[in-house]
């Protein structure tokens, strides 16, 4: 799945990710209203308006960009409907011929880690059968359980030629608190970006490793001494735009070939229409606003790389 996500960053040449991170206070009116009146106003009703504002998000963008990326928290604040909004947006986004990268941010003891690689990446065994759940193509990985959390991962990775975002530095504020934290005068961050550089020997693909990481774009210091430490480990960037992060601070993020690093915007994308920028497209056309927040994130990007 590595190579499928370079294939597309190459083909779209955007190394950048839509995060569908849908609230329900982005979501226009037109769009609740209907799901409203035909479901009522109920986690049904709210699953649907988060559907339909997805579905519309996908089809104005989908042609520009690589990947996508669903956050598993917005949908699961609606309980088992918020899921099924999940998995259509997850099998959506495959059809389009999307990478989808599966927020989910899991990592537990051993066998219930494997439990969750079934569940995301992997097929689970029914008497004589196989089905797979909810089947993205990546999925966050939170590695603070140690390697026992992370390898039932790496298992279904390899057999599925599916890939892992490990979390090595967070873009949050506080992220600093624990991963700061100094270890034989090194800071945790690096050691976790050293081990994750090892896990990621294992499972190769084409120049980069199935084994990514997450290292936040409010911290560009630190991105440009993590990509030393992981030259072969392809780096997710949250924290792009909302949070503050710019495509001028990203450039030591990417390797020299112009890969290593796949940027992503959520709330800067998908409720773009609400920003000053890009009032002019109004509620009714927020998939056109969003279409044009992904080309201006593009071209920021670019710009960045090459001039740098
Ligand atoms: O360090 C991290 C890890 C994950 N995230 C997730 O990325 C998006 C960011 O959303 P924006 O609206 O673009 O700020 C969101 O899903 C986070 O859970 C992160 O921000 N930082």
């Amino acid at each position: 799945m590595i190579n499928k996500l370079i294939s597309n960053i190459k083909k779209t040449n955007a190394p950048i990710v839509v995060g569908l991170d849908p609230m329900l206070n982005y979501i226009p009116e037109h769009i609740q209203k209907k799901a409203f009146a035909d479901l009522g106003e109920t986690l049904e009703g709210a699953a649907e308006a988060i559907w339909q504002y997805n579905k519309g998000i996908v089809d104005a963008t989908y042609d520009l960009i690589p990947a996508v990326k669903p956050q598993i928290a917005m949908y699961e604040q609606f309980g088992i409907p918020g899921l099924v909004a999940y998995k259509k947006t997850v099998d959506y986004c495959k059809s389009k011929g999307l990478v989808v990268i599966g927020d989910i941010k899991r990592g537990d003891i051993g066998s219930t880690s494997a439990a969750y690689a079934v569940g995301h990446l992997g097929q689970v065994q029914v008497g004589s059968k196989k089905y797979a759940g909810f089947d993205e193509d990546f999925a966050t990985v939170n590695p603070y359980l140690g390697s026992d959390g992370v390898k039932p991962f790496m298992d279904v990775c390899k057999e599925e030629k599916k890939g892992i975002f490990v979390l090595v530095k967070t873009s949050n504020p506080s992220s600093g608190e624990f991963q700061d934290q100094e270890i034989n005068g090194r800071p945790l961050y690096e050691l976790v970006g050293e081990k994750v550089a090892q896990w990621g020997d294992e499972l190769m693909g084409d120049g980069y490793s199935y084994v990514g990481a997450v290292v936040g774009a409010t911290y560009p210091e630190m991105g440009k001494v993590l990509r030393k430490i992981m030259p072969k480990t392809f780096i997710l960037v949250p924290g792009y735009g909302a949070q503050g992060g710019k495509g001028a601070d990203l450039v030591h993020f990417f390797n020299e070939d112009g890969l290593g690093a796949i940027v992503n915007s959520s709330r800067g994308i998908i409720a773009a229409y609400k920003q000053e920028k890009y009032k002019e497209f109004g509620a009714e056309n927020y998939a056109d606003a969003s279409r044009q927040a992904v080309k201006d994130m593009i071209a920021d990007i670019s710009g960045a790389l090459e001039s740098r």
